[in-house]
């Protein structure tokens, strides 16, 4: 494959243990839905704080503004200024960049009654379809058409029904969240996501005026209203980001405590680095990883929540491709997310793949290469195994992490580690 992007690198002089405290972000999934619901409000504003400075922020940022929005940013905060109708044909640029535009469907069919999307398509982790979204809107009423690759979406007046998920999708039980609480009468949706950043939503919503029962139950009951209003709102810690610390904290054999987490989030992780033999100590609301020993082998699978989570499944095999024995991942969620396993392996990483299956056997040491990020996630677990190798290690394409991960650079020289950023156009190369 060819790549003629302005991008940038992370070169990392890798085999310093990561000693001290960074403080989590906002988190990127549970900001980009509610910052989605801020075009329920017929007028006003929706202020958001906690807010992360990510590229997926300000895609959905730009989404929001084409359709009408005025969007106002200081730091951490954000106001959204919606006044009447938004526009309902939303632009294909911007919704191609990022798989979360989806996520606009729910509330423009519940304010506009017809919307034209086009579809985000699948991405390097897997074909992501949204049949989902798409039946569960159906059966609100909703007539729904695929026409030259985009999405027509149409509904005079939505109306609630009882929705049965085949699949605990976080995408489709967000848009059809938000498109309840705009429908007439009484929606029911079953097998529902039960992520931190659902109920994320459901607080948003109902601080905006929406009835909706359930949260954390997989059973959400919403009553429909006629209208929402203002309201500020809180974005929960992203817990992805703050595993993604605590791992470089154990593949590194370090100290490292993150700030400002809610523990309970990551009990599966915990769970798991308990059993890889990682002390992680749990205070108030900051977690430690003090770890200088070697890791055990795990077997591990990727679950909808409160299952281990496919968003930790790239870093989680970075950490066991240097863990005493023999681990296993199932990748239950995506069904190609390894693609980091081959770039892991450049570095010396024994991994096999057996369909969703990776089996790692564990090394002593890895050793510093060129490598690629291919996705967000996949990039981080780059990053991770290249702060614990020996010698240099240059990490290309790093424009994946500046999805989800705000200055990640800066905190990892802040906990000793030895980065340098680099800014440089990537001419053209072979992968
Ligand atoms: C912005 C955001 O919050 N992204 C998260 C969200 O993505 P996203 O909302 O896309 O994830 P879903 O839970 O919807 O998808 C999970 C699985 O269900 C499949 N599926 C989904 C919808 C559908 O209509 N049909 C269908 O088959 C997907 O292809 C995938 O295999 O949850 C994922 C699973 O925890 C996380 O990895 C992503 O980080
Ligand atoms: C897969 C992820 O995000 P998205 O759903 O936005 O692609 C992620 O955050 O790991």
């Amino acid at each position: 494959m060819k790549t003629n992007q302005e991008s940038g690198f992370l070169k990392i002089n890798g085999g310093t243990p990561l000693k001290g405290k960074v403080k989590v972000q906002g988190s990127k999934n549970a900001a980009l839905p509610v910052m989605a619901a801020a075009l329920l409000l017929d007028n006003g504003e929706v202020h958001l704080r906690n807010v992360p400075k990510l590229l997926d922020v300000q895609t959905m940022s730009d989404l929001l503004v084409s359709l009408g929005a005025v969007i106002k940013r200081d730091d951490h905060t954000m106001t959204i200024e919606i006044e009447g109708e938004p526009a309902w044909e939303t632009p294909s640029s911007l919704v191609r960049k990022m798989r979360a535009s989806s996520l606009v469907l729910g509330p423009l069919l519940a304010r506009c009654g017809r919307v034209i999307l086009p579809l985000p398509g699948g991405c390097a982790i897997g074909s992501r379809p949204m049949d989902l979204h798409f039946k569960g809107l159906s059966k609100m009423g909703a007539q729904i058409e695929l026409d030259k690759g985009a999405v027509i979406a149409r509904a005079d007046k939505l109306v609630g029904a009882r929705i049965y998920l085949d699949f605990p999708s976080v995408g489709a039980t967000e848009n059809l969240l938000m498109a309840a609480v705009l429908a007439k009468g009484e929606t029911l949706i079953e097998n529902a996501a039960r992520e931190p950043e659902i109920d994320n939503l459901v607080r948003a919503l109902k601080s905006m005026g929406a009835a909706i029962e359930g949260e954390g139950t997989g059973i959400l009951r919403v009553r429909g209203q006629k209208e929402l209003n203002p309201a500020t709102i809180d974005i929960i810690p992203d817990r992805i980001e703050a595993a993604t610390y605590l791992l470089a904290g154990a593949i590194t054999r370090g100290d490292v405590t993150v700030k400002g987490v809610i523990a309970e989030h990551l009990n599966a992780l915990l769970a798991k680095l308990d059993e890889a033999g990682i002390e992680v100590i749990n205070k108030e609301n900051e977690l430690r990883v003090n770890s200088p020993d070697r890791p055990r082998g795990l077997t591990v699978k990727t679950m909808p929540y409160p299952g281990f989570s496919t968003d930790l499944q790239p870093q989680m095999m970075a950490l066991l491709s240097l863990a005493e024995g023999t681990s296993v991942i199932y990748e239950t969620i995506f069904e190609s997310r390894f693609l980091h396993a081959s770039e892991l392996q450049k570095m010396g990483a024994q991994i096999e793949l057996q369909g969703n299956t990776a089996i790692i056997h564990g090394q002593s040491s890895l050793i510093g290469a060129e490598v690629y990020a291919t996705d967000l996630r996949g990039g981080a677990a780059l990053v991770l195994a290249g702060l614990a190798a020996e010698g240099e290690t240059v990490v290309y394409d790093v424009h994946h992490l500046y999805r989800g991960y705000e200055n990640m650079a800066e905190k990892l020289i802040l906990l000793g580690a030895e980065v340098h950023e680099g800014k440089d156009k990537i001419k053209e190369r072979k992968q």
